[in-house]
């Protein structure tokens, strides 16, 4: 259970874009990272030493929040450096976004931006940001900047359309910004069923719903869509999900009635036990519709992530509330199309399994013979009648490599059906 790590806050809480969610690898774990602790107490920015300059203090005593009104000679060399650093940095982008320009035409005449996007490429880039990565700003503040660099680059030809479970402020619009950046037109949607017939209808070019989560396990009614849908999953998004609970007034001893998603509810059981035992839980759609409930009455609450505070004008009561702080969600993007290998990719299958003794283990085999290994094997009912279950495997490598491809030949002959659900770049930071 619980015992610390989180506050209970008295004013309204401040825009925390991004600093809420960070991703697990195990890179990331490594380095420190300021916005995976609890809410820290406000302060005052460190600037990073820039190389042969040292800051002294400036003379005389500022009060806090303002500056002495002769800044020191270190100070404004300090800043004159930046704005050189800035400068640069700009004509830089401004030079990129051209190439990237001369990309989309090199492409040829295409008929729609999802045409031009390529996260095969996008994760290379990606990747290439994370090896390079020597400090001081960690993994995943970079691979953020250097998204919405991409984001913005691709948006030149066309924004993409993005659907997600809305309304805005979800984890799952988070998980959109996340992986596309904000140079998107973001779609939020009533259900999970209506982003996949969103995607597949062509309104939106992609869609992102959640899988699971490391504290809850398997999100059912996803997986179920992938029974019959024929799209195919481009990608994968992590996110640490941090919950919160908010009310208008910001005060736990008004709150009679807590408004959330049952994911959320399970994730913060512990929390809720000890702080509103009497509290009455109701389970509505998303957290973000639980804040939006929440905005009309003193003595409700919602539990939900810091963005759908901001989106609905609710104080942070306490937070963060969820019993586990490692918890993760990892989200899948949904497209029409399968992309090619980025050089660590993994693939998802669906396989039906034949109806006799050591159908899973034969199943399997071809993976494990050629060293390909399994992240993840989850079984549903199969929905054929006819067939008692259908498992999702998630091996590593792409469908276009070479041993995947011969272990799939192989399955072909094992299983009742094999349905490749697609093969898409292993989520960066
Ligand atoms: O390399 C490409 O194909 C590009 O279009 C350029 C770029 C980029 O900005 O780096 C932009 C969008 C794509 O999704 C991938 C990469």
């Amino acid at each position: 259970m619980r015992s610390e790590g989180f506050v209970f806050h008295q004013g309204r809480h401040r825009n925390t874009f991004g600093s809420d969610e960070t991703t697990m690898t195990d890179k990331s774990r490594k380095t420190k990272q300021a916005d995976s602790k609890p809410p820290a107490k406000p302060g005052k920015p460190k600037p990073a030493a820039a190389k042969g300059a040292t800051e002294k203090k400036p003379a005389g005593k500022a009060k806090a929040g303002s500056e002495p009104a002769v800044v020191s000679p270190d100070l404004a060399l300090l800043r004159e450096r930046i704005d050189g650093i800035d400068r640069h940095i700009q004509e830089l982008i401004g030079e990129r976004a051209q190439f990237a320009n001369q990309v989309g035409k090199a492409k040829g005449k295409l008929a729609a931006a999802v045409d031009y996007y390529r996260p095969e490429r996008e994760a290379q880039v990606l990747r290439r940001v994370v090896d390079r990565n020597d400090g001081p700003l960690n993994d995943e503040v970079l691979v953020r900047l250097f998204r919405e660099i991409m984001s913005a680059c691709l948006a030149q030809q066309e924004p993409l359309k993005i659907g997600f479970l809305g309304p805005e402020g979800t984890h799952s619009q988070q998980a959109v910004y996340k992986h596309f950046g904000h140079s998107i037109h973001g779609l939020p949607l009533a259900s999970i069923e209506e982003v996949f017939q969103e995607v597949e209808a062509g309104n939106a070019d992609f869609g992102v719903v959640p899988v699971e989560n490391s504290t809850q396990g398997t999100i059912q009614s996803t997986l179920d869509m992938f029974l019959t849908s024929g799209l195919k999953i481009s990608g994968e998004v992590e996110l640490r999900v941090h919950q919160h609970l908010l009310s208008r007034s910001g005060r736990i001893e008004d709150i009679e009635r807590v408004y959330s998603h049952p994911q959320s509810f399970a994730q913060c059981k512990a929390w809720l036990r000890e702080y509103l035992p009497k509290a009455e839980k109701i389970a509505v759609s998303s957290n973000a519709e639980a804040a939006r409930r929440a905005r009309n009455a003193d003595d409700a609450a919602a539990i939900a992530g810091a963005s759908a505070g901001n989106v609905y004008g609710l104080r942070t009561v306490a937070g963060p509330i969820e019993d586990r702080p490692d918890n993760t969600t990892r989200f899948l993007v949904i497209g029409r199309e399968l992309f090619t290998p980025s050089g660590n990719d993994r693939t998802s299958l669906l396989i039906f399994i034949k109806d006799e003794p050591g159908a899973l283990y034969n199943v399997l085999s071809p993976f494990a013979k050629r060293g390909l290994s399994m992240n993840r094997i989850e079984s549903r009912p199969g929905h054929t009648g006819r067939w008692q279950y259908a498992f999702f495997v998630d091996i590593g490598g792409h469908v276009q490599e070479p041993a995947m491809r011969e272990a799939l030949e192989e399955l072909e002959e094992l299983a009742h059906e094999v349905k490749v659900l697609g093969s898409y770049p292993v989520a960066i930071a």
